[in-house]
Formats: structure tokens, C-alpha cells, sequence
């Protein structure tokens, strides 16, 4: 029975420590290695807590602890004081370490004894820097010469050494095993499957002469060949993989497999912490010499348990949270039970001194995987040494505290290893059984291809080949069909970029094209704008220019105007003068000559009468016969006269209207020649020709309807006043002379009835032949007046008929452009109606006067005869017409000598009515009626 033996490894500050200048609370008999005096003490003034939670809860029911401390303290109150077995400071190497702790169980070890060696203590205290490497698990580490390599590999190298230094004077197997708990799991961290079967573990009867099982279970069993009898159970491990190594080098690629698979995290405390509590077990097996000759091969088997434990921490200080949290309460959950099961195997060790077996039952190895796979190292049946890592560092102190007082717990634990003849002894049938398996199962495909020149697999092997044949086929057939589908598409690509680059190539042409052409563009925008700036100011000159061609075209309008009014004005004038002339000269002269005449012939009828009177027979009748030719000569002449008057007057018109014209035509070529010259800019100011076409057109429509109002409005007046005064005058004068000749006539009816009667009763003789004679001359000079009428009537017709003419160029649109600035048709028949209406007045007046001519009955005057009435020549004189002057027709100063005037007076009074009566009607049913018909029509017209 041997306590389980206690080391304390100290480092020295790391760099956060020394950062944080955390200063050394532990104070060591030797910064390297202590054994003489291996004490550690600790100043307590630095502690923050008495008892940390995991050594108080490792001290529950127990005062052990607290006395071996204080068994082990100094003399300084202030300082607790621990002793261990050995104690490292931070100046022992890995070698050391080594040499002292872990070499003498690497010796029982050899020597056929199962040993554990476990590290413990807080995390980033050293553990895996002593147990494993103090290099990283990433990469390949040659432990063989590395001053860092911890006890697993020194252990392999010098397992190795050992096993080869023996020669093969022994047979042994070395087997190697690693797993992992992390969260109450186990792990075999040599399994590469990707679904492992699980790990268990179970209890092994020792002594039952099983080793593994088959290979598939580890036992940390205890001899079961002889010692069958102690019926002692070891804890196996279902499922665990061991892998067989023949030299170190296999042993530090199994390690390096198992610690890369390991869990590690970053934490505060450490920037590789490890999460798991990891065994690393190396079993042994060396042939046993056939000591009682029974030919049997026994291999003993010894077991080396190296165990890094993951680091115990204070949460709240570490500040692990989430996974890290939990991992780390499952790792004092752990360490927690391992606490008690060592103050449980502390206190059995310290009430029961030689006791040599533990009552496992009071022992609660149950509470978790890690105190079970530990059953036999603490308190069971092997040789155990717990190294204790403490940080020096005074922030760590509580920690270090808790992990020497587990460590103190832990050296009073008493185990009961086995001595090397007590090792389990294996036959070597059943070890190369399982070896042969082991074998088999590494050698399949090796025996299978070296048995043929081809290549020669398991049928397993060859299987799982051919499906990842297939399978590699399938996915080589779908990466034909992804580069058959990518070749089309680089095909579809190459073609879309062929033609995008033909493509690309026309959008540069046109491009090029485009930009030669706004290039060109430009230029001719900065012509253009040339152009434009001297086109306003073109502009800007016929604007001037249009405005100074409007000035000038208004005066020209107002001069135009002032030509047509002085025109029209003169035309008016023109007539009224010629109306005047007519009336005053013409028609008076006429009527003067005609009154005189009469008054003559009145005279000279008179003289006549009186000379008749006295001649009765000679002088009436010549005077009545000679005179009226002469008369009838007159009034042609007066017709003539008045004929020609009127052409006079159409001349005239026909000159106004020329005038009108050639004003028109200077007002059309001023607009045509000079105004519309102005526009030879029109092809490039078409809109400026448009505006003044339409203006000058506007303009000219203006003035010729206000010229045409104008006009209008004052013939109209023109036309009122004169018909007004010529009709008043007309009718003044006609009423007067009506009324005077009335008078007259009356008088010189009476006279000439009483001249008649005279001459009836005085002239009974008169002869009839001459009287018929006077009355065909009579009749012929009524037919030479007829047809004067007549031809009256036709020029008349004539006039009329040119009228008609007037009215249709009047309606003919081409007219209208010549009429434009010409006298209207109403001017133009307003002057003719005027001198109709002169021309009908003058009719009037003469058809006045041959009424009266034909009223003219010598027998009435012959009747009014002063000789018959027997009246005195001044009675007759008073009454006769010579008083004042008289417009009644005298017939005729004398009659015919040769005609009797007895027979001519005779023939007279029966005829004249006849002759005035036939007049008449002709008069009322001959030209007159239709020129006054036709001159009713004009007038309508001229009216409608
Ligand atoms: N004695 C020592 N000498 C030199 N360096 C050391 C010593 N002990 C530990 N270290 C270094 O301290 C760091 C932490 O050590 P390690 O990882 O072994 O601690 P740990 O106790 O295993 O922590 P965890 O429990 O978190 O895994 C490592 O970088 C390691 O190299």
C-alpha cells in the first residue's frame, strides 16, 4: 500500500501575469526542484477568500486537509505553508519533471505495474505543457528533440529505448489508447469513423484471464491469472480503439492524432485551453519466461495512465460564457466529484491507517465518467502520482490555494498497486489471437494484392471501390454533361461574343460616325448660329426696313385716299358742274332760247294773227306752216345737243374711271414693283412674306372696304342730296312752269278758241286741201319725232345695255380685282341715274314742251282771236300769253302761203286732237315708258 504521491509544479509568471503585474505570492524552498524540503507556502494577506468553492467543497465533511495543512504550515501565521512529496518550481524543465516523477513509474511500469500520472490544477497552470508538449497540437512535432516535450512522449522514446535496449531476448506489444470526456462524453480520440460506436464503460472482473475482450475493450484490471481468488474489478472501456506501436515515432503520431482531435478553446486564461479531461494509456505487453515449464507463452500486461485533466476555473473570472461556461461547469462538475472521492479516500485513509483495501462503496466514483475512469488510479489498485500546477501569480491565488489543498487531500490517499508479479498475465495465443485480427483486418488489402501480379482486394474493400467507382463514374458522366452544357454554352458565349464584338465593333463606327457628324453638326450649329445672328439682324433691318415701307405705304394710303377723295371730288364736281351746266346752261339756255323762241313766235303769232287778222288768209297760214321745221330743227338741235352732253358725260365717267384705274394700277405696281421688291429676302423670311402678304392684303381689303364705305356712304348722301334738290328743284321748277304754262295755256286756249271761232266764222273758205296738207306735214313731223324717240330710246337701250355689261364685270370675280380701288358700280350708276335723272328731266321737259305743242289747237287760238272777239288789242294784250313769258309750245309762227287758211284752220281743228291723242298714247306705250321701265329695274337693283 503507498499513498499516492503528491508533486507541485510551479511556473513562473506568464506574460498577462508579469503585464499585469500580479506579483509572486509562493514562496519555494528551491525555484527548481525540492525534495529535502518540499514546501510551499503562501502569503494568506493576499487572499481574497478563505476557502475556495472547489476546496471547500472537496473539504466538506472533513478537517483532513485543514490539518495536514496545518501539519504541513510554517512557523509564519501569515503564511500557509503546504508539503508535498516533491515540489518543482519554474525552473524545472520537462526532463527534470521527467526524470523525477514520472521515470520511476515508467520503471513499475515496466516492471509489470499498472501507473497513472495525473495532472491537475487550475487552467494555463502547465498541465498539457507537462503531460504533452508545450508545442502546438498543429503541427508535427519531433518530441524526440524537443526540450519542450512532456512525460507522454519522453515516456514513448523511453519505453522504446528500453524495449529496444532489451534486444529480443523479450517479446512484448506496446498499445496505445486515447480518449477524451468532454461534457460527461467520452471520445476515443483515435477513431477516425465518422460515427464511432460509443463508448462505455464497464466494471472487469481482474483475475477473470480476459485481456480486452477480443481486443475491443482496455482493462485497467488487475491480474486475473492469479489471482482469481481476490475477485477485484478494473474499469474497461467498451469500443476504445488500441492502436499497436512497434517505436516512439508511432507513439507520437498516435498522440498528435488524439491531441489534434482534442478540444480546445481560447479563453481568457489561456489561448489554448484545454475543454476535455483526456487518458492517454500505454499498455504493455512482455513475454513472461515459462518459469513452471508448461510450455505456456504468457505476456504480462502493465498499464500507464496518463491523464490531463482540464483545468478547474472561476467562472466569473475566466469570463467564460455560453459554450465556454458550460464546458467549463461540466469540468468542475467533474473536478468537483474528484474532490470528494479524494476527501472520501482521504478521510477512509486516514481513520482506516492499514486498512489495505478501500470500501468502494462509500467511495462515490459513480457521480461522474471522470472519478469512474479514475476508480483505479485513485484509491485502486495502481501507482499513482499527481502532479499539482499552480500559477505563482498572486490574481491566481484562490486557485492555487484550492489546488494545493486538493493536492494535500489527494497525498494522504492510500493505493494498493500491485506489485510487477502480481501483473495480469496473458497468454500469448490469445494475445496474437487478438493481434492476428488486428492484423487481418490491417492486412487485407495488402495480402490481397501481393497474392497476384494485378491489383487484389477484399471483397469489402473491392465493394466500397467499386461504388466509389461508380460513384466517381456518375459524377464523371455529369462532368461530361457539365462541360458538354459549359462547352455549349462557351460555344453560345463565343458566338454572342463574336457577334457582340461585330456588334461592338458597328456601335464604334457609328460612334465614330456619330461623332464625326456631331462634329459636322456642330460646325454648322456654330454656322447656323452665324447665320442666325446675321439673319436677325437682317431680320431686325426689314423689320425696320417693313416698318419705314408701312410708314411710307400709309402715307401712300393716305395720299391714295386724298387722290380718290380729290377725285371722287372732282368727279363730283365734274358732274355736278356738268349737271350744273346741264341745268344752268344746257337746260336753261335751252328753255331760255325755248322761251324766247316762243315768246318770239308768241310775238310773232301774235303779229301774225294780227297780220292774219289783217291778211286773214296769207299770214296765219305761212307763219303756222313755216315755223314749226324750223322749231322741229331746233329741237333736234337741242337733242343733239343734249346727246352729246351726255357722252360728254360718259366720257367723263370713262375718264374718272380710267383715273381710278391708273391710280389703282400705280397703287398695285407700287405694292407689286417697290413694296413686294422689298421681299427678294423671301425665301429666306417666308414667314416675314406671308405676315406682309397678309398684312398688305388686310391692309388693302381694309382700305378698300372703308374706301368702298366711304364712297358708298357718300354717294349714298351724294345721291340723297342730289336726287333730293334735283327732284325739289326739278319739281319747283316743273310745278312753276306747269302752273305758268297752265296759265298760259288756258289764255292762249282761249284766245286761240276765240282765234278759231274767228277764224271759223271768218274763214269759212278756208280751203280744205291746205289745211290737208298741214296736217300731213303735221303727221309727218309727229313721225320724225317718233323716231327721234326711237333713237333716244335706243341709245338709251344702248346706255342700258353697257349698264348690263358694267353689272356682269361687276359680278365677275376678275372684276373685282381690277374694281379694287375703282369707283363701285353704285358710284358708276349712281352717275348715270344721275344723269338719267338729268337726262329724264331734260325728257320730261321737252316731252313737256311737245305736249304743249301738241296741245297746240290753232283753231283754239284762232277761236281766242282778238279780231272775232271784237275785243280791243289791249284787252287781247293783257290776256294774251306775251305778258310774261311763256314755255307753251307755240305750233308755229306761220302757216303755209299757199294753203288757204280758211280750209287749212278747218282741217286743223277737226285733226289736232286726233294727232295729240295718238301722241299721247305713243308717248305712254314707246320708248320712254320702257326707258323709264328699265330705269325701275336699275333702280331696284341698285336699291336691292
Ligand atoms: N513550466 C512551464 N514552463 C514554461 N511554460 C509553461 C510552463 N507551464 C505552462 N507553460 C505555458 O503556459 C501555457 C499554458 O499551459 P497549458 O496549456 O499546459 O496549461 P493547462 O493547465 O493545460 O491549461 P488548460 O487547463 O486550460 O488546458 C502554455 O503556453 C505553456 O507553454
Amino acid at each position: 500500500m503507498s499513498n499516492i504521491q503528491v508533486v507541485v509544479r510551479c511556473r513562473g509568471r506568464n506574460e498577462k501575469e508579469v503585464a499585469a503585474k500580479s506579483p509572486i505570492v509562493i514562496d519555494l524552498p528551491n525555484d527548481t526542484f525540492s525534495v529535502t524540503d518540499p514546501y510551499i507556502s503562501i502569503n494568506n494577506n493576499y487572499t481574497t477568500t478563505s476557502v475556495s468553492s472547489l476546496s471547500s467543497a472537496a473539504n466538506q465533511g472533513t478537517n483532513q486537509s485543514r490539518r495536514s495543512s496545518t501539519n504541513a504550515s510554517a512557523t509564519l501565521s501569515n503564511y500557509k505553508t503546504y508539503k508535498f512529496d516533491q515540489v518543482y518550481g519554474s525552473q524545472a524543465d520537462q526532463h527534470l519533471i521527467f526524470e523525477k516523477v514520472a521515470l520511476p513509474l515508467f520503471n513499475d511500469f515496466l516492471g509489470g505495474s499498472n501507473v497513472t500520472i495525473l495532472a491537475y490544477g487550475q487552467t494555463g497552470t502547465g498541465k498539457t505543457f507537462t503531460m504533452c508538449s508545450g508545442e502546438q497540437a498543429t503541427k508535427e512535432v519531433d518530441f524526440k528533440h524537443s526540450e519542450s516535450a512532456g512525460i507522454i512522449p519522453r515516456v514513448l522514446i523511453e519505453l522504446f529505448n528500453k524495449l529496444e535496449s532489451v534486444g529480443q531476448k523479450d517479446d512484448y506489444l506496446v498499445k496505445c489508447s486515447f480518449l477524451e470526456l468532454y461534457n460527461e462524453d467520452l471520445r476515443d480520440l483515435l477513431n477516425d469513423d465518422e460515427k464511432p460506436a460509443k463508448l462505455r464503460i464497464y466494471e472487469n472482473v481482474i483475475g477473470a484471464g480476459n485481456i480486452n475482450n477480443g481486443g475491443n475493450s482496455s482493462s485497467n484490471g488487475m491480474p486475473a491469472s492469479k489471482k482469481l481468488e481476490s475477485k477485484q474489478k478494473s474499469i474497461a472501456i467498451q469500443n476504445l480503439r488500441e492502436e499497436s506501436i512497434s517505436n516512439c515515432q508511432d507513439g507520437f503520431k498516435v498522440l498528435q492524432r488524439g491531441v489534434m482531435k482534442r478540444k480546445t478553446a481560447s479563453t481568457k486564461l489561456n489561448d489554448v485551453s484545454s475543454r476535455s479531461h483526456t487518458i492517454f494509456t500505454i499498455n504493455l505487453y512482455r513475454s513472461q519466461p515459462d518459469s513452471n515449464g508448461s510450455g505456456t507463452s504468457l505476456f504480462k500486461v502493465s498499464k500507464m495512465n496518463l491523464v490531463d485533466l482540464a483545468g478547474s476555473e472561476n467562472i466569473n473570472r475566466s469570463g467564460a460564457q455560453n459554450q465556454r461556461a458550460k464546458e467549463a461547469g461540466s469540468i468542475n462538475q467533474s473536478l468537483l466529484t474528484l474532490g470528494r472521492v479524494i476527501n472520501s479516500l482521504s478521510e477512509i485513509a486516514s481513520n482506516t491507517s492499514n486498512s489495505s483495501i478501500h470500501n468502494a462503496s462509500h467511495i462515490p466514483y459513480r457521480e461522474s465518467k471522470l472519478t469512474r475512469l479514475l476508480q483505479d488510479s485513485i484509491g485502486g489498485s495502481t501507482k499513482t502520482t499527481l502532479i499539482a500546477t499552480i500559477s505563482p501569480a498572486k490574481i491566481n491565488i484562490d486557485e492555487t490555494i484550492s489546488t494545493l489543498d486538493y493536492a494535500c487531500k489527494a497525498k494522504n490517499i492510500k493505493n494498493l498497486p500491485q506489485s510487477g508479479q502480481d501483473s495480469d498475465l496473458v497468454m500469448k495465443k490469445v494475445l496474437v489471437k487478438n493481434l492476428s485480427q488486428e492484423l487481418v483486418k490491417l492486412n487485407y488489402d495488402l495480402i490481397a494484392s501481393r497474392s497476384k501480379n494485378g491489383v487484389w482486394l477484399d471483397e469489402d474493400n473491392f465493394k466500397q471501390i467499386l461504388e466509389e467507382n461508380e460513384s466517381l463514374k456518375a459524377s464523371l458522366k455529369e462532368a461530361n454533361l457539365s462541360t458538354e452544357s459549359l462547352s455549349t454554352k462557351i460555344a453560345h458565349f463565343e458566338k454572342f461574343k463574336a457577334s457582340n464584338e461585330i456588334n461592338i465593333k458597328n456601335l464604334r463606327e457609328q460612334i465614330n460616325r456619330s461623332t464625326t457628324k456631331n462634329e459636322a453638326i456642330s460646325k454648322e450649329n456654330d454656322q447656323l448660329r452665324i447665320d442666325l445672328e446675321s439673319k436677325n439682324s437682317e431680320i431686325k433691318q426689314l423689320n425696320e426696313r417693313l416698318v419705314k415701307v408701312n410708314e411710307k405705304f400709309n402715307s401712300t394710303t393716305t395720299q391714295l385716299a386724298k387722290v380718290i377723295y380729290e377725285n371722287l371730288d372732282s368727279s363730283i364736281e365734274s358732274i355736278s358742274n356738268i349737271l350744273t351746266k346741264y341745268n344752268n346752261s344746257a337746260n336753261n339756255e335751252i328753255l331760255t332760247t325755248f322761251d324766247r323762241q316762243l315768246a318770239k313766235n308768241i310775238v310773232d303769232f301774235r303779229k301774225s294773227v294780227s297780220q292774219k287778222i289783217r291778211d286773214i288768209n296769207n299770214n296765219l297760214s305761212n307763219s303756222l306752216l313755216q315755223d314749226l321745221p324750223e322749231f322741229l330743227n331746233k329741237y333736234n338741235e337741242n337733242y343733239d345737243t343734249l346727246n352729246s352732253l351726255v357722252l360728254t358725260l360718259n366720257a367723263n365717267l370713262c375718264q374718272n374711271l380710267s383715273d381710278l384705274k391708273i391710280a389703282n394700277d400705280k397703287l398695285s405696281g407700287y405694292i407689286i414693283e417697290d413694296h413686294l421688291n422689298y421681299s427678294t429676302q423671301e425665301l429666306l423670311t417666308q414667314l416675314i412674306k406671308t405676315k406682309v402678304s397678309s398684312q398688305l392684303s388686310n391692309l388693302h381689303e381694309k382700305l378698300n372696304q372703308s374706301l368702298n364705305l366711304l364712297i358708298q356712304e357718300s354717294q349714298h348722301s351724294y345721291k340723297q342730296l342730289f336726287e333730293s334738290s334735283i327732284t325739289q328743284i326739278s319739281q319747283d321748277v316743273i310745278e312753276s312752269e306747269r302752273n305758268e304754262l297752265s296759265k298760259r295755256e288756258k289764255n292762249w286756249s282761249n284766245e286761240a278758241n276765240r282765234v278759231f271761232g274767228l277764224i271759223d266764222k271768218d274763214l269759212a273758205d278756208v280751203n280744205q286741201d291746205e289745211l290737208n296738207h298741214n296736217k300731213e306735214r303735221f303727221a309727218a313731223l309727229s313721225t320724225q319725232t317718233t323716231e327721234s324717240f326711237s333713237n333716244l330710246d335706243k341709245e338709251t337701250t344702248k346706255n342700258l345695255a353697257g349698264l348690263g355689261e358694267l353689272i356682269k364685270r361687276e359680278e365677275d370675280p376678275n372684276f373685282s380685282i381690277i374694281r379694287s380701288g375703282l369707283p363701285s358700280l353704285d358710284e358708276v350708276c349712281g352717275s348715270i341715274k344721275q344723269n338719267d335723272a338729268s337726262i329724264k328731266n331734260t325728257l320730261a321737259e321737252i316731252d313737256k314742251n311737245l305736249k304743249d305743242i301738241r296741245r297746240f289747237d290753232p283753231k283754239v287760238a284762232l277761236k281766242s282771236s282778238p279780231v272775232r272777239s271784237g275785243r280791243s288789242p289791249e284787252v287781247e294784250s293783257r290776256r294774251s300769253p306775251s305778258r310774261s313769258p311763256s314755255r307753251t309750245i307755240s305750233p308755229s309762227r306761220t302757216y303755209n302761203k299757199h294753203i288757204s287758211p280758211t280750209k287749212s284752220l278747218a282741217g286743223v281743228k277737226t285733226k289736232i286732237p286726233q294727232l295729240q291723242t295718238s301722241l299721247e298714247n305713243k308717248e305712254n306705250q314707246g320708248p320712254n315708258q320702257k326707258r323709264r321701265r328699265v330705269m325701275q329695274e336699275v333702280e331696284n337693283l341698285l336699291n336691292g
